[in-house]
């Protein structure tokens, strides 16, 4: 497998992300890989792929536009789009260093293509919620080309000691913090905002039976 990154980067990383619990890494990926992954979920959006997202767990979902307005298509490893396989591979050496260097347990992870339009957000919410626990880390990564402090549509982050940090969801940008301690929000975007957002897991070895979705 090609790595995308050197062990100078991990280092600098993982202490950002054991010490403030989040890390921000811009240009994670060369350009035209960028710009293919973004024409793969513009394709998709276009076919009108993407549902409408729910909140809640397992048998409790439901959609809630007044606490969420995105709309998403998970990715699957079957997709016949290399595109989208790039994406994968960046995501296991994400989690292949992360289990390296932050000695966690990471034995899989989940994506989705999300696009909030115009006059959608998502309100405070923490990433690992009731009766799903597996979720470790948290990884975005923003797909928009342009993006302008007026447009709104930033990730506030909500930090130790009241402190907030707020980024905006610029090309090429991920954010990756951990899901069990960070509350955040996806402040109103004023423009269409597109990323692909995932988890990195935490599957003990023989409770997969709980998973029905
Ligand atoms: O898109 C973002 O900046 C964050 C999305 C988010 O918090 C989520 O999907 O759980
Ligand atoms: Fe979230």
């Amino acid at each position: 497998m090609n790595s995308f990154f050197s062990e100078d980067n991990w280092v600098g990383w993982v202490d950002a992300l054991s010490e403030n619990h989040y890390v921000v890494i811009d240009h994670i990926l060369p350009k035209q890989i960028l710009l293919d992954l973004k024409t793969s979920f513009d394709e998709r959006v276009e076919a009108e792929a993407l549902r409408k997202a729910a909140i809640g767990t397992l048998n409790q979902k439901q959609v809630d536009r007044s606490v969420r307005g995105d709309e998403i298509l998970w990715l699957d490893k079957d997709m016949a789009d290399q595109r989208i396989h790039t994406f994968f591979d960046l995501a296991d050496e994400i989690k292949q260093n992360l289990n390296r260097y932050c000695y966690l347990s990471l034995s899989g992870y989940e994506f989705h293509f999300a696009h909030y339009p115009e006059g959608a957000f998502y309100k405070r919410h923490l990433d690992q919620f009731q009766g799903r626990n597996n979720r470790l880390i948290s990884m975005i990564l923003y797909l928009n080309e342009e993006w302008h402090p007026a447009y709104g549509g930033q990730l506030k982050l909500f930090l130790d000691g009241g402190k907030e940090e707020t980024i905006m969801p610029t090309f090429g940008r991920m954010v990756m913090f951990k899901s069990d301690v960070l509350e955040h929000e996806v402040m109103i975007t004023h423009h269409d905002r597109y990323s692909i957002t995932g988890w990195m897991l935490y599957q003990p070895v023989g409770l997969s039976f709980l998973e029905t979705s």
